[in-house]
């Protein structure tokens, strides 16, 4: 099948620069995807945006390039819920990606039982209107204790003005819960305003919830964008990952968000991405923990 991208659509950025910041050994990028390819792994009929194509063999050499060891594989909205070409990319991956899906209530628990086998350890719940449309609470709560039974964990996708709505919903969950990109805060309003405090609670006052310290080229407004060789991309999403990395060291994950679907005026140079990454975590204990510890207890318990 044949897929024309959405108008606008901004492809992967082609021959990423070497980090300067070199990665500790075994580091984890801990939020990725696969697009496809849509001739073998069709794009979802109920999809929000269609893409490039972006496959398992690109995900992984720039794993190699960017001097990562393993990823975690989110299955990407485009795909709806099969999961098919996230498992793929997880069975290819001779033992070095984890994923995390997107399933229904109707999902079987010999489905589930053969994403497990396949390496997957957690699902996807999107709150962000522009991507998905709205799944009832009380079918993610059955989900959420399904998969709790498997060890898994809860991956939530929401914007910072719909957490006070949703503070009920994600406190009563029964797993482990990982926050998307800070939940994304506005960052023109101040790290220690009454928006980002909440979000700050929610983690201070939840030792189950987790967050991505992932995407500042998402949420920047003031850039400069990580591109031709610049080192200080992204001031202004600094103070608000810095803060949350230094508050909850053992709690936080970093993955580049390769290949970045849906970003409108840019795509950064994924090896500059990488260079952000002592901007947030500016030690080499806060920076093992980040991208070494915390995910390989998450996502491979057993080898710890
Ligand atoms: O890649 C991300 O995490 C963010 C996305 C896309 C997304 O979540 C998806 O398609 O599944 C976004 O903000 O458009």
């Amino acid at each position: 099948m044949t897929f024309e991208k959405t108008p606008g659509w901004l492809d992967w950025y082609q021959g990423p620069s070497k980090p300067t910041f070199k990665v500790p050994a075994g580091a984890v990028d801990a939020h990725c995807h696969v697009f496809g390819p849509g001739d073998e792994f069709p794009f979802a009929p109920e999809r929000k945006y269609t893409p490039c194509d972006a496959s398992k063999q690109q995900l992984y050499a720039l794993r190699d390039h960017l001097g990562f060891s393993r990823n975690v594989v989110v299955q990407a909205t485009c795909h709806g819920a099969d999961n098919r070409a996230m498992v793929d990319a997880l069975v290819n991956s001779g033992g070095k990606a984890r994923g995390v899906a997107t399933v229904r209530r109707s999902v079987s628990d010999a489905e589930l039982q053969a994403m497990h086998d396949a390496g997957v350890r957690g699902v996807r719940f999107n709150f962000v209107k522009r991507l998905v449309d709205f799944t009832p609470k009380d079918e993610l709560v059955e989900i959420a204790e399904r998969i709790n039974k498997l060890g898994w964990h809860v991956v939530i996708y929401f914007e910072a003005v719909d957490l006070p709505e949703l503070w009920d919903f994600f406190t009563a969950l029964p797993t482990t819960v990982v926050v998307d990109h800070m939940g994304r805060p506005d960052v023109t309003k101040p790290v220690d305003g009454p928006e980002f405090e909440l979000f700050v609670k929610f983690m201070r006052e939840h030792s189950n919830v987790w967050s991505k310290v992932s995407c500042p080229e998402r949420l920047s407004v003031s850039g400069p964008p990580a591109l031709n060789g610049e080192q200080n991309a992204y001031r202004d999403v600094i103070p608000f990952a810095r803060r949350i990395v230094e508050t909850f060291p053992d709690r936080v994950l970093w993955g580049t968000d390769w290949p970045h679907p849906n970003l409108k005026d840019h795509m950064p140079d994924d090896g500059l991405l990488v260079d952000f990454i002592p901007h947030i975590a500016t030690t080499p204990e806060l920076q093992r923990k980040l991208l070494v510890d915390n995910p390989m207890r998450l996502y491979w318990p057993e080898e710890k």
